[in-house]
């Protein structure tokens, strides 16, 4: 069990390129942290300088609250989980499980111990006998979550620990993960880009993009109060929607306007326009919070283009301005294409943001 703190971290490969720059981060004992984000954003060079397996160009590494930025990787307490299943080919899952322990001096009937009670957490218990080429994939990678399990790490770091996984079955690892998560109460650092898996596991997510994080929160936070266009354009599928709109002010009232419709801002709305004053913005939409044929105010007219049935649900897509609109809509009633809709917008979850820097406009 630990805390962990990254203070102004960075790291520089070469003359000029950032792998991580600035990276301010608390993570609370017991946390499940995710770091998300795009390839090449530096979830990986940031996992690898809490390793100790990084050289760290500026800032440091705290756990527990002492400075760890220049300790060897062996001696900072952390096991690490990859992608690719770092297990020994030539071991017995047992063995697998036992060899940090047996280094460790640890006496064989605590490491005997120890080995069949992991096992048992992660589901592996039945396959103690057999070798890593016995097992299938999702097994291998339980072994080698067995094995970082059983060192009692003070911290997790897991990079992307499902990618080689089938669809299927990264989704049940998703939840044996966070269930197991739930028993060790170890602090975890997950890194993904997949931002379902990062939605469906975090306490708290990091948002990552060119290096630098752009924005911490819970999966709730950075869903529903997404800190600027790439983050609400990141997480959620399908993405928001983003429309380009003109500010029209006109008798005391303002309205957004683009070439198909003209939108009437409300009370609620007005004060996130108070302190701006370009007479551009862009609205985002989450497609669930656009509504059909509601008793809502219509805000404007289309035609279906496609309807995409998902079961649970129906994804309706429209035609903006070029731009492809799409809508979550209850399965029933059944859309079709050519159809006419009356659209309306969930004005609590309009979203707005400044069409230079991208972030998103907030009532002070
Ligand atoms: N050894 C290296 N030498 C030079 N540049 C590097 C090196 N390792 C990483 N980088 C660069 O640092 C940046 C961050 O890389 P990093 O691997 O941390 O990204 P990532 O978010 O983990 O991406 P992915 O999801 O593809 O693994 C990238 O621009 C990458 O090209």
């Amino acid at each position: 069990m630990a805390t962990l703190e990254l203070i102004n971290l960075s790291k520089r490969y070469g003359k000029s390129v950032w792998g991580a720059k600035d990276v301010n981060l608390k993570v609370n004992d017991k946390e499940f942290i995710v770091f998300l984000g795009p390839s090449g954003c530096g979830k990986t060079t940031t996992l690898r300088m809490i390793a100790g397996l990084e050289e760290v160009t500026e800032g440091k590494v705290l756990i527990d609250g002492e400075d760890i930025t220049d300790m060897p990787p062996r001696k900072r307490n952390v096991s690490m989980v990859f992608q690719s299943y770092a297990v020994w080919p030539h071991m017995t899952v047992y063995d697998n499980i036992a060899f940090a322990l047996k280094l460790k001096k640890m006496e064989k009937s605590t490491i005997d111990k120890i080995v069949r009670e992991v096992a048992e957490l992660v589901n592996i218990g039945e396959y103690l006998e057999r070798f890593p080429r016995q097992l299938s994939g999702g097994q291998r990678q339980r072994v080698a979550l067995a094995r970082a399990i059983a060192v009692k790490p003070k911290l997790f770091l897991m990079d992307e620990p499902l990618s080689n996984l089938d669809a299927k079955l990264r989704v049940r690892m998703r939840t044996e993960l966070k269930a197991i998560h739930h028993k060790t109460e170890a602090t975890t650092i997950f890194v993904t880009h997949d931002q379902s898996e990062a939605m469906s596991m975090a306490d708290r997510i990091v948002v990552m993009k060119d290096g630098k994080i752009v924005q911490i929160g819970t999966p709730d936070e950075v869903y529903f109060d997404s800190a600027n266009i790439f983050v609400a354009g990141f997480i959620g599928t399908p993405p928001t929607n983003f429309l380009e709109m003109e500010i029209h002010r006109d008798k005391g009232e303002t309205f957004l306007v683009n070439p198909l419709f003209r939108f009437k801002l409300t009370d609620k709305l007005l004060p996130y326009l108070k302190n701006y004053n370009k007479d551009k913005l862009i609205m985002g939409v989450r497609p669930e919070s656009i509504q059909i044929n509601s008793d809502n105010e219509t805000v404007f007219k289309e035609k279906v283009l496609v309807v995409e049935p998902q079961g649970s649900h129906q994804i309706v897509a429209v035609e903006l301005n070029g731009k492809i609109m799409k809508i979550v809509a209850p399965s029933f009633p059944k859309y079709s294409p050519d159809e006419n809709i009356d659209i309306s917008f969930d004005e609590k979850r309009v979203m707005f943001f400044d069409i230079e820097t991208e972030e998103r406009l907030r009532i002070d």
